[in-house]
């Protein structure tokens, strides 16, 4: 751009000397490299001054030919120089107009930068203003500062001073270092010698995992075994009532067959007599006959020597002729009789060779009876001590197998779909079907969330009565064993409590637990009457209405006292104890002697009528109180005068329900409020337990203080947790399932068998 604007200012000043100054032009000499000069793009304007003082310097030189020749060229290069300054003004023009535009942006771009830099500007004093500001604060920091240093300053001092006590105290200090790291070595010894215990635990814990993997599998075979010796006692129980029967026949038989033989033998006697005197009349009939024959002989040796000497006379002679006839004759029958005789003789010989042969027989068989009863008797009583054996391992082996599996057990039952249960909806409850859980798991959705959970048994809805009671009949044998058993149905509303543990009446598939368990009891009764035990029962019956007790059984109860009861005022008041073998009584309860289920069944049936039921939203017939069936049980033994005392608490219990979904008012409302208050207290008390917390609020309600014995003391607990399939109710359901997942979770003490072998009958005290 310099290089352009120059030769612009040039030619002005060229042109001017031009023509200014044509005179001198002739005068002037062209320059010998003017041409070039022209022609060149660059043209300065010292050029152009150098080219005028030559023209100058050549003015007085030349002829006027030579500076017309030479103004002409001049001209021409002027020309030249023109047109150069013509295209120069051109590309200036274009240069110029470039630079306009550039100005412009450049102006716009100014504009903007000024812009920006107005607002950089207001920042930076904004910046300047927080400077000065921050600046003001250092300051008064720098004061502080100051005077903190001088603080400092004084505290550096007293440092120093500190320093040299402290110095004093490293020394000491140092040496507890010394000390410190002694200990921390040993600490360090004792921590690796605690991972070593830590793995050593660990490995006893994996060992122990193991054990009880194995304690799990013996657990499955002595159940297997105890069943099979189930099998066996019932085939032993079996062999020993035929044996009996075959031992019975065999008496008979043996008392027959010895009837026979003395009667037998009583024949053989009077045969052997009979022999005898027919020996005797042999004997005698032998001599007679010897004596006749003797006197035949004498006789004919008369006859001869009477016919030698004829002197006799013929009378004489016919005389001793008819003599010696008759006593042929005589001699003859006698002969006849001696025959018979014989025959006789023979006959009752081969008859006693005969009964003795048989009276031989008779007491080999009698002997072979004898021994076969021998036999017989030590089999049976084999069998018998094989039969108290096997009870004593069964007990044995179903405690073991209880204590194993935990004495408070959790049975989940889900009750099926009931008509006007929304059967369509997706369910809500599935259980899973893995070998592990399979027949303990349940799975709830609620929200969208699946919950698992894990009991002891799972019932699904199929299950029917006999298939639950199968599960629970070893814990009603353990009653007639002498331990305390408690069955409690716990659950929503309608979820099925009433229907597990009393069933339908009426019909015998659809019988509960309490009717099915006295079945058991009595049937168990009458069998063990035979191994000599003597059994006494007593049952009670009461609900817990509004954290009130009333009793169920028809001699304490009247029209007039439900009435009290149900206006809430002057009503009996029952006092709950607990002796120190942790019997419970209830002070004034009815408590009556049965003997037969039917006694029992009766007494059921008049305390399910006087039960408080009421109709709520969400079950027809709902228990509005808390139902307690209790059976004692007392057992003597004649043989070994042994002794039990079992107790059968069997507990529906009421429902639990949400006041919001049971739309309760009124006495309703405060029924609910009162249940909800028990079963929260029930609650509390597992909870306290399955912490191991040493207060255990049992006395909070009337149901968990008389369910303390059941709950924290020595007897065999069971609670079903009912379940309905409806997903209306999952939420209840989900709040009922890990309520009785923390009842699964609890321990409490290990069960205690009431037995003593006293000989004298002690009566059960009522309470
Ligand atoms: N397993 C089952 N099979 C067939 N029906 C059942 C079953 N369980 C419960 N039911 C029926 O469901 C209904 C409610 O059962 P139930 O009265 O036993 O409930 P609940 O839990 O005792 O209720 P609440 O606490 O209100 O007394 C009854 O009609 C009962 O017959």
């Amino acid at each position: 751009m310099v290089g352009t604007a120059t030769p612009r200012r040039g030619s002005q000043q060229g042109l001017s000397v031009a023509n200014g100054g044509q005179d001198l032009c002739p005068d002037s000499a062209p320059p010998s490299n003017a041409g070039s000069e022209c022609g060149g793009i660059e043209f300065s304007r010292e050029d152009v001054d150098a080219l005028l003082s030559e023209k100058i310097k050549a003015k007085n030189k030349f002829n006027y030919k030579e500076r017309c020749e030479n103004m002409v060229e001049y001209i021409k290069r002027l020309r030249l120089c023109l047109r150069w300054f013509q295209e120069v003004e051109a590309s200036y023009m274009n240069e110029h107009e470039r630079l306009t535009i550039s100005l412009e942006i450049a102006e716009r771009r100014l504009a903007e930068i000024e812009f920006s830099s107005r607002i950089k500007e207001e920042e930076l004093s904004s910046i300047v203003a927080e400077l000065s500001e921050n600046l003001s604060s250092i300051q008064e920091k720098l004061l502080r500062e100051q005077e903190d240093k001088k603080v400092a300053l004084d505290s550096l001092v007293k440092e120093r001073e500190g320093r040299l006590s402290s110095e004093k105290s490293e020394a000491s200090l140092s040496q507890e270092l010394s000390k410190a790291q002694l200990e921390l070595s040993s600490a360090n010894e004792r921590m690796s010698s605690i991972n070593d215990m830590y793995k050593r635990l660990q490995e006893y814990n994996s060992s122990l995992q193991q054990y009880n993997c194995k304690l799990q599998s013996d657990l499955n075979t002595t159940s297997e075994s105890l069943q099979s010796l189930e099998k066996e006692k019932a085939t032993l129980v079996e062999n020993f009532s035929h044996l009996r029967g075959q031992h019975s026949s065999l008496q008979e038989q043996f008392s027959t067959i010895k009837v026979s033989y003395e009667d037998a033998s009583k024949k053989k006697d009077l045969l052997d007599n009979e022999v005898q005197c027919l020996r005797g009349d042999l004997q005698h009939v032998r001599e007679e006959r010897d004596k006749n024959r003797e006197q035949v002989e004498a006789l004919t040796t008369e006859v001869v020597k009477y016919k030698e000497y004829t002197g006799r006379s013929i009378a004489e002679l016919d005389n001793l002729t008819l003599k010696s006839k008759d006593l042929e004759v005589r001699c003859l029958s006698q002969c006849e009789q001696i025959r018979t005789l014989q025959d006789k003789l023979t006959i009752a010989e081969t008859r006693v060779e005969e009964y003795s042969i048989s009276s031989v027989e008779t007491q080999a068989a009698c002997e072979e009876q004898r021994k076969l009863i021998n036999d017989l008797q030590t089999r049976l009583t084999n069998a018998e001590s094989k039969v108290i054996e096997g009870e004593k391992l069964r007990k044995k082996l179903h405690n073991t197998i209880l204590e194993l599996k935990g004495n408070i057990r959790v049975f989940c039952r889900v009750r099926p779909l009931l008509p006007g249960e929304n059967s369509s909806e997706d369910k809500s409850i599935s259980y899973p079907t893995s070998m592990e859980f399979l027949g303990r798991g349940v799975e709830l959705v609620q929200n969208g969330q699946k919950h698992s959970f894990t009991f002891d048994k799972v019932f699904m809805p199929e299950a029917s009565q006999d298939d639950v009671f199968v599960e629970i009949s070893q814990l009603v044998q353990s009653a007639l064993d002498g331990y305390k058993v408690c069955v409690f149905a716990y659950g929503q509303t309608g979820s099925g409590k009433t229907y597990t543990m009393m069933g339908k009446p009426g019909i015998p598939e659809e019988q509960g637990l309490i009717p099915r368990c006295l079945e058991q009891i009595f049937q168990t009764k009458q069998s063990h009457q035979s191994q000599g035990w003597r059994y006494e029962m007593q049952v009670s019956m009461l609900e817990i209405y509004n954290e009130m007790i009333r009793d169920l059984l028809p001699s304490n109860r009247s029209n007039g006292d439900v009435a009290r009861i149900e206006n809430g005022s002057a009503a009996k008041q029952y006092v709950i104890k607990h002796d120190p073998n942790g019997n419970t009584h209830v002070s004034d309860l009815t408590v009556v002697d049965v003997c037969s289920k039917r006694e029992v069944s009766y007494l059921l049936k008049h305390a399910s009528h006087s039960r408080l039921v009421g109709k709520t939203q969400m079950n027809e017939e709902s228990s509005r109180s808390h139902f307690v069936f209790t059976m004692r049980i007392s057992g003597i033994s004649e043989s070994t005068g042994q002794q039990i005392h079992g107790v059968l608490n069997l507990i529906d219990l009421a429902g639990s329900e949400r006041l919001s979904k049971s739309g309760s008012t009124g006495d309703r409302l405060k029924e609910t409020q009162s249940i909800n208050k028990s079963l929260s207290s029930l609650c509390d008390v597992i909870f306290a337990l399955a912490k191991k917390e040493e207060y255990v609020p049992y006395r909070n309600s009337k149901l968990t203080y008389l369910l303390q014995p059941c709950l924290g003391g020595d007897s065999k607990t069971l609670m079903f947790v009912n379940i309905s399939p409806d997903s209306s109710s999952s939420g209840e359901s989900l709040c009922s399932l890990r309520f009785a997942a923390r009842v699964n979770a609890c321990e409490i003490g290990v069960p205690r068998r009431n037995m003593s072998t006293r000989s004298s009958e002690s009566r059960l005290s009522s309470g």
